[in-house]
């Protein structure tokens, strides 16, 4: 192995901070700035020895070959109807961006309505949001740049796509809700305050809610709700399925609890006003209110009031006292209800997760009782399309062997069933091959947790199979089965093992299953991903050498902490955009809204168990002959998500502290691209890249030779 010489970084012992009495020193405090020329400096002095690594692969050009030759697939979304037209997203196979297509009807010619390729070079510029207006005649999109939070909000004519002159700018984290006169639309910005671009990573507080009247420009925009006192809450807002509220869901984090405020739309003297006067409907943050639909004052909400799982309930608001409150469709203690869909006026479509697996079911909206279940395969609904005055719905189901089906469900007839509208085909792909299990596996206090496996049927286990093992664990996110074709790959050209931890901190089994992840209880879910690598290593899927992790984002913060604990464990390790500095993290652009999973430093008990396990803070040499596994860390340079700062300082110190050692023969190392994000609309040739980063790394550090 390469016995790597890392760029020498600058620390700085100057820098200590005190939390509560203990001193912690910061030494890469100065590459907080990505700004700054050291940090420039810093960030191509990595690149300038992972690059070479990664590229010198020997089969680079194969897997980027055979990346790109399977990718070339034509993917689609569900069909959804406005103002009597449909409307797709489909992606040629190898487009960067997919492109939204409007038709006249469900047989007619598709025409493009809006082509994101069409707008840059790269690719890098994409779609994040969008709103029809009532009567279908107005379309608004959010346009990202690089994979940044925030958006421009542009406006077309619908469906002939004619392009209005109005743009909203200086948008994040926004509603898109259009009042029903097709006048204007209710929208979020945070307050200007120097670049924006998405390399800063000044923090975003004080969201306030505008309304834009269509024609007019962005600084005639009212200032309709803000919350001065707030700065950390975001507002929500939704227009009522019959036009006449205004629904308010401030949220202060990511916890699944909002406030509800309403206005009568009809009853403003003035129209819509700067500082709407509103009611306040429920004025804590015990419980989340999601609006489903509404009959008058008849309100009906997805609720975990009492309901770890999840329940309906209806709110009168001319009654709106809780005691008067009625349940619709009660909790299921095994099942978590994820969301539910009023469509053909009178009907609830509901979208439960059992075991990691989704099922559908139908309800009357006047009783909430139960009327057929929707028939689906194991696996995952990644869509539903349909209204309240929708006579149909399409569903869009994926798993790991299915690329995607979106089935069409008539739902005015009394049994509902999916029929086939189109299935997504990946050409020359023997799916025959492999099979997918699910196992359970007890985690450290014994909990049993559920993961999937995914590899060639008639697999020998022999202890030594390459095996892929993904984890996130946080933010009430469940891992559902989806279909990856690069993940296919992998199973195919290596003979691997496809292995998905559903460990604690997820959604998986509802709000309880998230908090059992939260706080100080964040050290489950590093034992349940401890736990899935014993499993496998115990039921001889593999072995510690040919063992590889990786996760994104919370899940980065997952790998970076699991090989600070069991650096053993573990051959390979992928931590992308991850959280690595648990006690500045809230300081950062969006973080502040993180401290509802992770805590927040500035509190003393919760400062104990963040230093326990924070990735930065827990760097060292590991004992005897063991030594850190081959680390890659991928991060951007607009990921104004999860600033890059984190990546770079944990890189930083983690080669400081292995320089020298002569045990540690295993790559550090971290590669930071430019115009890319956090990830979310990144264009398919970046992707294809970052996938055959990741395989060359795998097949280089693992010692195997790649075939297909
Ligand atoms: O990205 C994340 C976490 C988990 C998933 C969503 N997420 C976020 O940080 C979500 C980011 N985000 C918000 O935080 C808020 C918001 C809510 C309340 C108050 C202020 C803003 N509103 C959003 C609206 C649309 C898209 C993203 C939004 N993380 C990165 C690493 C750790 C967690």
């Amino acid at each position: 192995d390469m016995e790597f010489s890392y760029p020498k970084a600058r620390r700085d012992e100057s820098v200590v901070d005190d939390y509560h009495g203990h001193k912690i020193s910061d030494p890469y405090r100065w590459l907080e700035d990505p700004d700054a020329k050291e940090t420039i400096a810093f960030v191509d002095a990595q690149n300038s020895i992972s690059h070479p690594f990664i590229e010198q692969c020997p089969h680079r050009q194969k897997i980027q070959e055979s990346l790109t030759e399977k990718w070339n697939f034509a993917k689609y979304s569900s069909p959804a109807e406005h103002g009597g037209s449909y409307y797709y997203y489909c992606n040629s196979g190898l487009q960067n961006q997919s492109v939204l297509y409007v038709q006249d009807n469900l047989k007619s010619e598709p025409r493009v309505f809006l082509d994101p390729n069409s707008l840059s070079e790269d690719g890098t510029l994409s779609i994040s949001g969008t709103a029809f207006s009532e009567d279908g005649s107005y379309f608004a999109y959010g346009l990202s740049k690089c994979g940044s939070d925030w958006i421009t909000i542009q406006f077309k004519k619908a469906p002939s796509g004619e392009d209005l002159p109005d743009t909203l700018k200086h948008v994040k984290f926004s509603s898109m809700a259009w009042t029903h006169d097709n006048k204007g639309m209710f929208y979020n910005r945070y307050p200007v305050e120097g670049k924006s671009d998405g390399t800063e990573t000044t923090t975003n507080l004080y969201n306030k809610l505008y309304y834009h009247r269509l024609g007019t420009d962005q600084d005639e925009d009212l200032l309709t709700v803000q919350f001065q006192n707030e700065p950390k809450w975001k507002i929500g807002a939704e227009v009522s399925v019959d036009g006449k509220y205004l629904l308010l869901s401030p949220n202060e984090g990511c916890d699944p609890v909002n406030r509800l405020f309403y206005v009568e739309l009809d009853k403003l003297p003035n129209g819509i006003t700067e500082n709407l006067p509103y009611v306040k409907l429920i004025d804590n943050f015990d419980a989340q209110y999601e609006y489903i639909t509404n009959e008058g004052s008849v309100f009906t909400f997805l609720t975990n009031l009492n309901a770890p799982k999840y329940k309906i309930i209806n709110i009168d608001f001319q009654n709106p006292d809780p005691k008067n409150w009625k349940t619709l469709v009660e909790e299921d203690k095994n099942a978590v209800l994820e969301w539910a869909s009023c469509v053909n006026h009178n009907k609830l479509v509901l979208c439960y997760l059992k075991d990691v697996k989704n099922k559908l079911y139908v309800h009357r909206l006047e009783t909430g009782v139960l009327e057929a279940e929707i028939p689906l395969d194991i696996g995952t609904i990644i869509g539903c399309s349909g209204r309240k005055k929708s006579k149909e719905i399409f569903i869009h189901f994926m798993s790991f062997l299915t690329p995607g089906i979106i089935y069409r469900v008539d739902m005015t007839v009394d049994k509902p069933t999916p029929e086939v509208f189109r299935t997504i085909k990946v050409n020359n792909f023997d799916f025959s091959q492999f099979e997918v299990q699910q196992v359970f596996y007890p985690s450290k206090d014994g909990t049993q947790i559920p993961m999937f496996l995914v590899h060639k049927k008639g697999l020998v286990r022999n202890g030594n199979t390459p095996t892929f093992l993904y984890g996130y664990g946080g933010f009430d996110i469940s891992m559902k089965p989806t279909f990856s074709v690069s993940r296919l790959v992998f199973l195919k050209d290596l003979d691997g093992v496809y292995a998905l931890a559903n460990i604690r901190g997820g959604g998986e089994y509802g709000e309880k299953w998230h908090k059992s992840g939260t706080h100080a209880k964040k050290q489950n879910v590093f034992d349940d991903f401890h736990a899935a690598a014993e499993y496998l290593i115990n039921q001889k899927y593999t072995c510690p050498k040919k063992l590889v992790i990786h996760g994104q984002s919370n899940g980065g913060l997952l790998v970076a902490a699991c090989i600070n604990q069991r650096p053993e464990l573990y051959g390979v390790a992928l931590a992308q955009v991850g959280v690595m500095d648990m006690f500045r993290f809230h300081k950062f652009t969006i973080g502040h809204a993180w401290t509802t999973d992770f805590g927040c430093s500035d509190i003393p008990e919760q400062f104990e168990f963040l230093k326990k396990y924070s990735p930065l803070h827990n760097i060292r040499v590991p004992k005897d002959d063991i030594q850190y596994p081959s680390t890659l860390l991928l991060t951007a340079d607009h990921d104004d998500r999860v600033v890059p700062l984190h990546s770079l300082k944990f890189i930083a110190e983690l080669q400081h502290t292995m320089a020298g050692i002569k045990k540690q023969s295993n790559p550090l190392l971290i590669k930071i691209d430019t115009k890319a994000g956090h990830g979310r609309g990144k264009p398919t040739a970046m992707i294809i890249q970052e996938q055959t980063d990741m395989y060359c790394f795998i097949l280089k550090t693992l010692g195997l030779d790649w075939f297909n």
